[in-house]
């Protein structure tokens, strides 16, 4: 029987307002949420996650974590940085891997932001060989950018082969209008359930990017297509399962 190892999976937060989830809240700061949730997703998936706790947005220290990091882990997992301010410093180290031909994949650019909301600042690239993951440090944005690419990559890993490694979808009827402020394609959290032997995805309060709080009630995420609108109540939808719930 082929058996596989499970993936060891580094997860490193960055941003100076971070605090550990268990310190006591200063004006200017967050607790840093992401790690335990990134943690519990790669355990849910069969990977072995190592915290690397929080960095300040130092560029040098954080290279010198991530090389750290490639010695340790097989996949690298950050969250925040990488977007497009003064101190997004994932999004400088993640603009400046280009391809290295001396050795085969060392270096590689895998794409750089993906049109999509929440997570569009989502990145990936291998470096030193180790696939390395850039997500968001909105909460939400990290939660869907793991769910679309994180945990497909730990399935691979895992043997699964490429089709059923990615996301499920199924049909649903849409059970509420939803509006959305920009036209990239939109992943929305959602209640699934069956009524008169049809599946309505009605779509969870408390969803924005910013916001953790419907996270743990969410059986899928509704696809809402790039476009100018959002969708009617009643509109049939693609909804991605989360955890394969409903299976
Ligand atoms: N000029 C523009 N600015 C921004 C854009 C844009 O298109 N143009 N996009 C916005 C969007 S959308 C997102 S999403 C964010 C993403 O930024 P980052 O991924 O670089 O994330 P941060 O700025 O580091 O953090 C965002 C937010 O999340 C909090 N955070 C960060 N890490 C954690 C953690 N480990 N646990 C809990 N919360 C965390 C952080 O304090 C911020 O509040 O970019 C926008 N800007
Ligand atoms: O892409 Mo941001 O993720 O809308 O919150």
């Amino acid at each position: 029987m082929p058996v596989y190892a499970r993936p060891r999976v580094a997860v490193l937060a960055t941003g100076a307002e971070l605090q550990p989830v268990e310190a006591p809240l200063a004006p200017g700061c967050i607790r840093d949420s992401n790690s335990a949730m990134v943690a519990a997703l790669i355990e849910q998936c069969g990977g072995q996650p190592i915290l690397l706790g929080r960095l300040e947005d130092e560029p040098a220290a954080v290279s010198a974590a991530l090389a750290d990091a490639m010695r340790h882990a097989d996949v690298i997992v950050t969250t925040g940085g990488v977007s497009v301010g003064d101190y997004d410093v994932m999004a400088a180290i993640m603009r400046g891997i280009g391809e290295d031909r001396s050795e085969a994949h060392a270096n590689k650019p895998l794409f750089d932001k993906v049109s999509m909301r929440p997570g569009s600042p989502t990145s990936a690239a291998v470096m030193n060989g180790k696939l390395l993951f850039a997500l968001s440090g909105n909460p939400g944005a990290c939660f869907v950018g793991f769910e679309l690419f994180v945990r497909p990559a730990l399935q691979r890993l895992q043997g699964v082969e490429a089709e059923a490694s990615l996301p499920v979808q199924v049909t649903a009827k849409l059970a509420a209008d939803f509006d959305k402020g920009s036209p990239h394609e939109r992943f929305v959290r959602t209640r699934l359930y069956v009524d008169g032997g049809v599946l309505h995805a009605d779509p969870l309060a408390f969803g924005k990017s910013s916001m953790m709080a419907s996270i743990p009630d969410a059986d899928g995420l509704i696809r809402i297509p790039a476009g100018a609108s959002g969708a009617a109540s009643g509109t049939l939808v693609e909804v991605i399962l989360l955890n394969n719930r409903l299976l």
